[in-house]
């Protein structure tokens, strides 16, 4: 055997016992957090990752590669940590006005990452994971919406966790689509009705609307949304020190909890998920208190 094998070798068990302490040290600290309560659902803003590239002086689209390895180790401290939904803001509607380079160098790291994702050993099938994707998605590339869909499809019998992938996605366009379904089956309802000599329901429905109720309810809307898969998130995590929503979920984080911490999304690891965890739990009790108001 040459030196060179040698280094190799060493290099693989090496970096097997490293990866075997700290995910000792990870299910430690887990155990410990676990005594208090846990988020069900997470969502993420993945900020930074062009400040990254700009930062390490690389190509602008190495900062969404190495976005990405954050993106596979935060969904697995979430899933080991028993995190049953996951949410990210994967690209807006905005991001579109980007230079066509960029959006298209986006479009073909996500469709190389979703079909890697999708693999048999894929962390997605270790942890039982359904995909789930959601936004306008016609505003995308054929190829791409087809990916999407056949990942979709590949992991419907996943039934662990769900990962809820927010692409071609703005709330205030959600929050439209929503309410036009909302109205079109309220028309539909009210013409069947005349159709059927239901003039009476008819009559006290048009008469509600001219006193000022509600023609159509929340219950109607929410049910038009895209996250009807989910419940709402109970805490959001956005890097790069914004705490801004940035059209990202405004009708499901009315009592979210939101952690901004400082790093860059490429530089977020397992300390700042713990500490924002840590976070979580200090606050939650206010939170749900809050919520049970509502
Ligand atoms: C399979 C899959 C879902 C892959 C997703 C890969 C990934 C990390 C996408 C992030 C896309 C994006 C526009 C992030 C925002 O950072 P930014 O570009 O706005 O960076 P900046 O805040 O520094 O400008």
């Amino acid at each position: 055997m040459g030196v060179g094998n040698v280094w190799i070798n060493f290099w693989v068990v090496l970096n097997q016992i490293i990866e075997r302490v700290t995910s000792f040290f990870r299910r430690c600290a887990f155990n410990v957090l676990s005594m208090g309560s846990i988020p069900i659902h997470v969502a993420f803003i993945m900020d930074g990752n062009r400040r990254f590239a700009k930062k390490k002086k690389l190509a602008e689209g190495a900062g969404h590669r190495f976005g990405y390895l954050s993106l596979v180790s935060m969904l697995k401290y979430c899933f080991e940590f028993g995190v049953k939904y996951v949410t990210i803001y994967a690209f807006s509607i905005d991001n579109f006005q980007r230079s066509p380079e960029e959006v298209q160098s986006v479009m073909d790291l996500m469709l190389e990452k979703v079909e890697l994702l999708i693999r048999e050993e894929s962390l997605v099938n270790q942890y039982g994971v359904r995909l789930h994707f959601l936004g306008n998605l016609g505003m995308l590339s054929e190829p791409v919406r087809k990916a999407l869909e056949k990942a979709a499809i590949a992991t419907s019998n996943n039934n662990r966790a769900v990962l809820s992938i927010c692409v071609a996605y703005a709330s205030t366009d959600e929050i439209v689509r929503a309410v036009e379904k909302s109205c079109e089956e309220k028309w539909d309802e009210m013409n069947l009705k005349s159709a059927n000599g239901e003039g009476n329901d008819l009559g006290k429905e048009l008469v509600m609307a001219e006193n000022g109720e509600n023609f159509i309810t929340l219950a109607d809307v929410e049910k038009h949304m895209y996250t009807t898969v989910t419940p709402e998130p109970d805490m959001l995590i956005r890097t790069s020190g914004e705490a801004r929503l940035s059209n990202f979920l405004l009708w499901q984080t009315s009592s979210c909890y939101l952690y901004s911490p400082s790093v860059l999304w490429p530089e977020i690891n397992f300390w700042h998920f713990l500490w924002a965890i840590l976070n979580f739990q200090r606050n939650n009790l206010r939170l749900v208190k809050k919520r049970k108001q509502l």
